[in-house]
C-alpha cells in the first residue's frame, strides 16, 4: 500500500507525494500552483476530496482544491479571508475557520451545500486585540493555529502576539466569543497546542519552550504545572536567540504504540545535522512534571510543520522550510524514537496533509 500525502509550502505550490513504505520511497507525483504561500491545509470535515489551503499575504485568500484518486488538484473556487496572512485552518462541521496572522482577525466562513462549500454565505469574524513585550514580533495579536477541543465544544486559539491562548466558544446565535484564555510568560510566544487527557501542552516559539496546564472546562482556569526548554542543549549566543520553537504532536496511544508521548519540532539550529525534534513524556497522576524521553537531528533546516500517518500514526512526515527537503520518520522503540525511512529534496516545505 503506498500513501498519498499533500504538501503545503512557502513557494507558490502544493506538492503531492507518494510514500511508499516496502520500497522506503517518497515520490513527487504532482504539483499545483495556487498562488502565494499555500503554508496551511484543511480537509472538508465530510467531502474529503476537497482541501482548502490560505495564501499567506497581505489581502489573505483561502483557496478551495478538489483532488483526484491520484492526488491530482484542481482550483475550484476562491474567497478573501478577510485579514491578513492566514496561517491557520481549522474545519469544524459547519464552518471552516481562519486565523488570519498578521491582522489578528479570527473569520468563520459558514459552509454552503455544493463544492467548493465556501461561497455563498457571509463569513462573520472577530478582532483580536493585544500586544507583548517583544516589540519586533509582538507588536499585535498573531493568531497561529485554531483548534478544537477534543472532547469540548471549545476551539483554541494560541496567539503569539499577545501571550494568551484564547479559549471560545460558539453562542446559540452562531457567533464566535471568547470566554477564558491560558496565560503564558511575558514575551513566550505561544503558537501551537496539543492535547492529552485533561492536560493542554503548549510550544512557546519565542522562548523554545514547553508548557502543560491541567485545562478544566469552562469557566474553570487552568494551571500552570511545568515548563520545560524544547532542547537540552540550546546552541550558545547569538545562535539560540533565533531558535523558535515550532510545532507540538501528541498522537493518540494505540496497539502498537500504547505509551504517549510529545513530539516538538525545534527551528534554525545552525548545527549541520539540523533542528532536534525533541520526544517528552506527559505529565502523570504521580507527576506534574514534563519528562525528557530524547532528540533527534533530523537534518531538516527551519522544521516547521510535520504530521502523523499511516496505521497507528507509524509514520512522520517532517519538513525543512530552510533546507533538507522532506523526510519520512518511522517511529521506534515505541516511539521514543524516530529513524529516518525516506526522503525527498523539495522547496519549503511547510504543513502536510495525509490523503
Ligand atoms: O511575519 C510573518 O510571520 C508569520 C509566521 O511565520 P512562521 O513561518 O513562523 O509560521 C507568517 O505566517 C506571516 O506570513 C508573516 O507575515
Amino acid at each position: 500500500m503506498v500513501y498519498r500525502i499533500l504538501v503545503a509550502s512557502y513557494t507558490n505550490e502544493i506538492y503531492t507525494l507518494v510514500f511508499d513504505p516496502d520500497a522506503t520511497s517518497l515520490e513527487l507525483v504532482s504539483t499545483i500552483t495556487v498562488g502565494h504561500h499555500p503554508s496551511w491545509l484543511t480537509p472538508h470535515p465530510k467531502d474529503k476530496s476537497i482541501v482548502y489551503t490560505g495564501l499567506e499575504q497581505s489581502d489573505g485568500k483561502i483557496v478551495a482544491l478538489k483532488y483526484d484518486e491520484e492526488g491530482r488538484g484542481t482550483v475550484i473556487g476562491e474567497i478573501p479571508s478577510e485579514g491578513a496572512d492566514p496561517c491557520a485552518l481549522l474545519a469544524l462541521e459547519d464552518e471552516l475557520i481562519i486565523g488570519n496572522y498578521s491582522s489578528g482577525r479570527f473569520v468563520a466562513v459558514p459552509f454552503s451545500a455544493e463544492p467548493p462549500y465556501i461561497l455563498g454565505h457571509p463569513p462573520s469574524d472577530l478582532q483580536f486585540t493585544g500586544t507583548g513585550p517583544n516589540k519586533d514580533r509582538q507588536e499585535a495579536p498573531h493568531p497561529h493555529q485554531v483548534i478544537r477541543h477534543p472532547a469540548r465544544d471549545e476551539v483554541l486559539v494560541p496567539d503569539l502576539g499577545s501571550d494568551k491562548t484564547r479559549r471560545l466558544i460558539r453562542e446559540a446565535d452562531g457567533k464566535w466569543v471568547e470566554k477564558g484564555v491560558v496565560s503564558y510568560k511575558p514575551g513566550s510566544g505561544p503558537r501551537h497546542v496539543a492535547f492529552y487527557e485533561d492536560i493542554l501542552y503548549t510550544v512557546l516559539e519565542l522562548t523554545s519552550e514547553v508548557s502543560a496546564h491541567r485545562f478544566p472546562p469552562l469557566p474553570a482556569d487552568p494551571t500552570l504545572l511545568d515548563t520545560v526548554p524544547t532542547m537540552r542543549n540550546p546552541p550558545p549566543s547569538p545562535d539560540v536567540a533565533s531558535m523558535l520553537a515550532a510545532e507540538i504532536l501528541i498522537p493518540s496511544p494505540n496497539a502498537s504504540y500504547p505509551t504517549p508521548y510529545i513530539y516538538v519540532s525545534n527551528r534554525n539550529d545552525p548545527s549541520p545535522e539540523g533542528d532536534i525534534i525533541a520526544i517528552y513524556s506527559p505529565v502523570s497522576a504521580s507527576s506534574d512534571k514534563i519528562g525528557h524521553v530524547a532528540e533527534v537531528r533530523s537534518g531538516l533546516k527551519h522544521l516547521r510543520g510535520m504530521e502523523f500517518g499511516g496505521p497507528d500514526a507509524k509514520w512522520l512526515i517532517a519538513g525543512g522550510a530552510q533546507g533538507g527537503g522532506v523526510k519520512v520518520f518511522e517511529r521506534v522503540d515505541g516511539g521514543k524514537g524516530l529513524k529516518e525511512v525516506a526522503a525527498i529534496e523539495l522547496a519549503a516545505p511547510t504543513g502536510f496533509l495525509w490523503l
